[in-house]
């Protein structure tokens, strides 16, 4: 989509625009609280610098809308849409990985809590896993701030492709 239909669209509509990208109503109030925006670059750096913001609050409610890595996203809305693209490189195919993943994914949940987060979009189910495993051994501030620099890529991504 253009820049220019986003900067002019009513208030509701362009929240609509943009609430595939991060389910954290705030951050989608505030980017449109900030338009117009001149260029791609202006709206993608007001969009990273209000990501700065979030917190453990913002974090889980962002994960409502993101499904575990290595189970196939639900659905038929955007967000599950855009979900399954990112995590298309999970070979649906390959057990071992995908047992793997189930069991990493539970651990995780087990220790911090919540799910397992990351930026999908060009890395492979094993990559993943391993990061996984890194983040594993995380002390949970360490892994909050991971897990939160993990969802503003994811974000930032989704926003880029938007208006591309
Ligand atoms: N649990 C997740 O990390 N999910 C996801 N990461 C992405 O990049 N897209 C997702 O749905």
């Amino acid at each position: 989509m253009k820049l220019e239909p986003f900067n002019q669209a009513p208030v509701a509509e362009a929240k609509k625009l943009i609430a595939h990208c991060v389910a954290i109503p705030a951050w989608q109030q505030a980017l449109v609280a900030a338009r117009p925006f001149s260029s791609l670059t202006a709206l993608l750096e007001t969009g990273d610098r209000l990501a700065a913001a979030w917190d453990a609050q913002a974090l889980n409610k962002a994960l409502s809308a993101h499904p575990r890595i290595g189970e196939k996203a639900q659905g038929s809305g955007k967000e599950a849409e855009l979900s399954r693209g990112e995590q298309s490189s999970v070979n649906a195919e390959d057990t071992a990985l995908k047992q793997a993943l189930k069991a990493g994914n539970a651990a995780y949940e087990q220790r911090f809590g919540r799910v397992f987060l990351i930026r999908a979009k060009g890395r492979s189910g094993e990559e993943m896993l391993a990061e996984l495993l890194r983040r594993l051994a995380n002390d949970p501030q360490q892994e909050q701030q991971e897990a939160l620099g993990q969802l503003r890529e994811i974000t930032l991504l989704r926003l880029k492709e938007t208006f591309a």
